[in-house]
């Protein structure tokens, strides 16, 4: 199996290998656009990004399927502060599915640094005295103490988006 996943960063392409390991599959990373701000400040965007990654990523190749994923922060209602969200899409070129990944709360120092315009992965290299944590462990990683890590948050979202073309007569009908 061929996938083309739509980013660089080593934290993606680790998500995809590992989540589909079952498969064998061939990665290749595709530096694409997003089509959304580099920071997305709601679920619709970092959705957006997601399937913006998954369709240009395939675009690009000839692999069997495009993923894409697209971290972002979002207010949800009910739940307090801002969050940090992940959403991954995949596409065989007709068929399009999107599934999200974890979700957990932003400090507030960090949101408001946001609020004035910051990325996250800045914010959070800058508050932690890292350099390049969004390719490492990554938000995810450190505000859980590395009860989970970007790389395995980021799984989670592609298994839900990827699954259902692989689940066959147990997966739902579609609109
Ligand atoms: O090269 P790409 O694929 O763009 O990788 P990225 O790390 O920039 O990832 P996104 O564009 O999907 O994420 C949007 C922003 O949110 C940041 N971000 C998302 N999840 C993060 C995490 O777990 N830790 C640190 N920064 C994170 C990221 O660094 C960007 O500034
Ligand atoms: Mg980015």
């Amino acid at each position: 199996m061929d996938l083309a996943v739509g980013s660089t960063n080593p934290t993606k392409i680790d998500a995809v290998e590992r989540t589909l390991e079952r498969f064998d599959p061939t990665v290749v990373d595709v530096g694409v656009d997003s089509g959304v701000p580099e920071q997305p400040w709601s679920i619709e965007e970092t959705v957006t990004g997601a399937e913006n990654r998954a369709r240009r990523a395939l675009a690009a190749t000839d692999a069997d399927y495009g993923i894409g994923l697209e971290g972002g922060v979002a207010r949800i209602d009910g739940v307090p502060g801002l969050s940090l969200i992940m959403w991954a899409a995949a596409t065989d070129g007709d068929r399009l599915e999107r599934g999200g990944g974890p979700t957990l709360r932003l400090p507030d120092d960090v949101a408001r640094r946001l609020e004035d315009g910051a990325e996250l992965g800045p914010v959070m290299d800058d508050r932690l005295g890292t350099d390049g944590i969004a390719e490492a462990e990554g938000a995810a990683g450190v505000l859980t103490a590395g009860l989970t890590s970007r790389t395995r948050a980021l799984g989670e979202a592609v298994a839900c988006a990827f699954g259902p073309f692989v689940a066959g007569a147990s997966s739902p009908d579609r609109a």
